[in-house]
């Protein structure tokens, strides 16, 4: 038997608000939110999910009636909880690449809200290919320029037809970046100037950072779980109890979207700037970083990389010693926010692959531990060992990419396809792949080799790691 409304009735309610993406990530966090405010605060609001690629599985949310398992798993109140619950909030999914129709028909409903969003780091851009007669643009900002422009014909520019936007994207600045690149769109298909005055005066951008460790499909205890549960779902998501969602944006989004009002932790605020900073840096930061150790070092998961006695140590000091010096806010606040962390990933009910978090590990080391490179060697001067030694490792890790099923950019794969083919063991040969990397500017916006000592250091630690492996080569940094 499968979970659909046959099994499990539940209401649905005018579809309020409009989300860009089915995954994981937006299933664990703001539906599960928009469900309990439906029922604990009267928000009276269904969900209409739109796949952003033409590949998704709205179809399998259709099938399930837009239902699904939520397991939360964690310390909640200082007790160890693993509570699920069916997450009712989505009403159907749409796929605009088989259904467009149905897609541009949701412009016309009057009592749409909210536009929340979940791309990827790779979904807010501008694709100057996307035509307006595209049916649909192939970028989510083209898509929506266009579902905007339906909205704003369908209703003459009505200033109470305007959307409030919430993009969960991590990425800085998320609703500044979503509405530069509707702006870009409207521009290149040079749609009218009073269209643009709606975007700019009835529409809302607010900024948003989202914080939930959500690991996803449990694929490894999948048997389990529907034994439990009695019924088969496919779309079964896993998280941690902890959630954060902090909102930028005027007062009246705090009124319409009533989140702050049923105990969850939303926060609406002025400038989120020093929230993202902590948590990109110190949490996003340090599971970048601890990749490429803990996979050479033969480890699995987060947690076990945390309870490690060298890689735990080695991702203690890295937080501590080289990530939090590198920030403004209060020491204590930023020591507190980091324990804090720690005990996260060291949730026994999580498993948190490594190769997961792997994902695009050149574009998240760029801008999650970057930074702390950098701003580091600015005030003391000199090299965070720590981070230092990650990034040989990470270029050691990308030898071995399709051991790992490691998934990047392509060129970037291709590069090292080409590094490694000809590497020949020389310590001239590892200088070689090492400037050839460090000097990406695509990569890390900068060519890394004018940083002073940078590429001798990597070039100790990676050839370090080649002469006696990852085991022993970490005692060189602990
Ligand atoms: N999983 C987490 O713990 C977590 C926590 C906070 C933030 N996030 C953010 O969520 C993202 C991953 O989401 P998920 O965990 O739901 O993964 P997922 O793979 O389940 O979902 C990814 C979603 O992004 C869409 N997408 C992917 N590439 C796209 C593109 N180029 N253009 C438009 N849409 C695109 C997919 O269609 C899908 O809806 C990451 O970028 C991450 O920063 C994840
Ligand atoms: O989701 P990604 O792949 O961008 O990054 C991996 C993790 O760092 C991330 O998912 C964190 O668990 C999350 O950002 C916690 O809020």
């Amino acid at each position: 038997m499968k979970l659909s409304k046959e099994i499990h009735k539940y209401n649905k309610y005018p579809e309020r608000v409009l989300q860009f993406g089915e995954g994981n990530f937006l299933r664990a966090f703001s539906d599960w939110m928009i469900d309990l405010m439906n029922k604990k605060a009267g928000f009276g609001s269904s969900v209409v999910v739109v796949q952003p690629l033409e590949q998704g599985l709205v179809d399998m949310l259709n099938d399930q009636d837009g239902l699904y398992t939520l397991y939360l798993n964690g310390i909640k109140d200082g007790e160890a909880v693993r509570e699920k619950m069916v997450v009712e909030a989505i009403s159907r999914g749409i796929n605009p690449y088989r259904d467009y129709e149905q897609y541009k028909e949701i412009a016309s409903n009057p009592e749409l809200r909210f536009v929340i969003s979940n791309t990827t780091e790779a979904g807010i851009v501008f694709d100057e290919k996307d035509r307006f007669e595209d049916k649909p643009q192939k970028s989510f900002p083209g898509k929506v320029t266009a579902l905007l422009y339906e909205r704003y014909k369908e209703f003459d520019g009505a200033k109470e037809k305007g959307l409030i936007f919430i993009p969960c994207e991590l990425i800085d600045k998320n609703g500044e970046n979503l509405k530069k690149a509707i702006l870009q769109y409207a521009a290149l298909w040079k749609l009218e100037d009073a269209f643009i005055r709606w975007i700019e005066e009835s529409n809302t951008f607010c900024n948003s950072l989202v914080d939930r460790i959500v690991p996803g499909f449990p694929k490894d205890s999948i048997e389990e779980i529907t034994k439990e549960l009695g019924y088969e779902d496919k779309l079964v998501v896993e998280g941690e109890q902890f959630h954060l969602w902090v909102i930028e944006g005027p007062d009246f989004v705090a009124e319409e979207f009533p989140a702050d009002k049923t105990g969850l932790n939303v926060l609406f605020v002025k400038d989120l700037a020093p929230y993202r900073t902590r948590k990109v840096r110190i949490l996003n930061g340090a599971h970048t970083s601890m990749v490429p150790v803990a996979l050479l070092y033969g480890l699995e998961t987060v947690r076990e990389a945390v309870e490690d006695k060298l890689v735990g140590k080695f991702v203690r000091e890295t937080i501590f010693d080289e990530i939090v010096p590198t920030l403004d806010l209060p020491k204590e606040e930023l020591d507190y926010f980091a324990n804090a962390v720690l005990d996260r990933f060291k949730n026994p009910f999580i498993k948190h692959f490594l190769t997961s978090i792997a994902l695009n590990s050149h574009s998240k080391f760029e801008t999650r531990v970057l930074p702390s490179l950098l701003m580091y060697k600015d005030r003391k001067g000199e090299l965070s060992k720590k981070i230092v030694f990650s990034l040989a490792s990470l270029i050691k890790l990308y030898e071995n990419k399709a051991n790992l099923e490691l998934k990047d950019d392509q060129e970037i794969l291709e590069m090292y396809e080409r590094l490694w083919a000809a590497h020949d063991g020389t310590e001239d040969s590892i200088g070689k792949i090492v400037e050839t990397v460090l000097a990406q500017e695509k990569i890390w916006k900068m060519n890394l080799n004018a940083v002073a000592g940078l590429k001798e250091q990597v070039c100790v630690y990676l050839k370090k790691i080649e002469q006696v492996g990852m085991v022993e080569a970490i005692k060189e940094v602990n």
